[in-house]
């Protein structure tokens, strides 16, 4: 841990037994792995969805989010891909993280119990306020968007 690390309290659930914490698989890493907390495999068939379990909980200080995203090996190999990516676990949950995965591959696929099925990025969030005005100011994007700079 690096003298300016921000501290995440991590709570287990009994779901969570015999599994390994969420860890980060390279020094420089972005993402904690998260593993599958289910009982038993899950399948799921092409073109179908699933809330996963990870048998966690989380309270991360205020200013701060978790992101859930997919990882690129299942998506590549498998068309297994979050749904809602990225996933928002705002700082005041408690409940459990779950992961929210769809197959748009052509196959079923099977996930095990402790596979790594997504991965957790911790995201600082500025403290905003909205201010309501009659106008805003002006840009020479203006308006122009969804491609308006040309298709190249
Ligand atoms: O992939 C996800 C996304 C969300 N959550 C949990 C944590 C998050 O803080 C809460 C609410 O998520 P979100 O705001 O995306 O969902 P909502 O449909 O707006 O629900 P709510 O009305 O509870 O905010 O659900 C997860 O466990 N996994
Ligand atoms: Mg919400």
């Amino acid at each position: 841990m690096s003298t300016n690390a921000i501290s995440v309290e991590i709570k287990t659930l009994p779901n969570h037994e015999g599994l390994e914490l969420p860890r980060k698989m390279s020094a420089q890493a972005s993402g904690y792995d998260l593993y599958a907390a289910v009982e038993e495999p899950m399948v799921l068939q092409p073109g179908e969805r699933a809330l996963v379990p990870t048998g966690l909980a989380l309270a991360m200080p205020a200013g701060l989010e978790a992101q859930i995203r997919p990882r690129s090996g299942l998506a590549f190999k498998h068309g297994i891909t979050c749904l809602n990516t990225p996933g928002t676990i705002d700082a005041d949950y408690r409940g459990e993280i779950k992961v929210l995965l769809i197959n748009l591959g052509q196959e079923a696929f099977a996930i095990a119990r402790g596979e790594r099925i997504a991965q957790m990025v911790f995201q600082l969030v500025p403290d905003t306020d909205l201010v309501q005005v009659q106008e805003l100011s002006e840009t020479v994007r203006g308006a122009g968007g969804f491609g308006h700079t040309g298709t190249k």
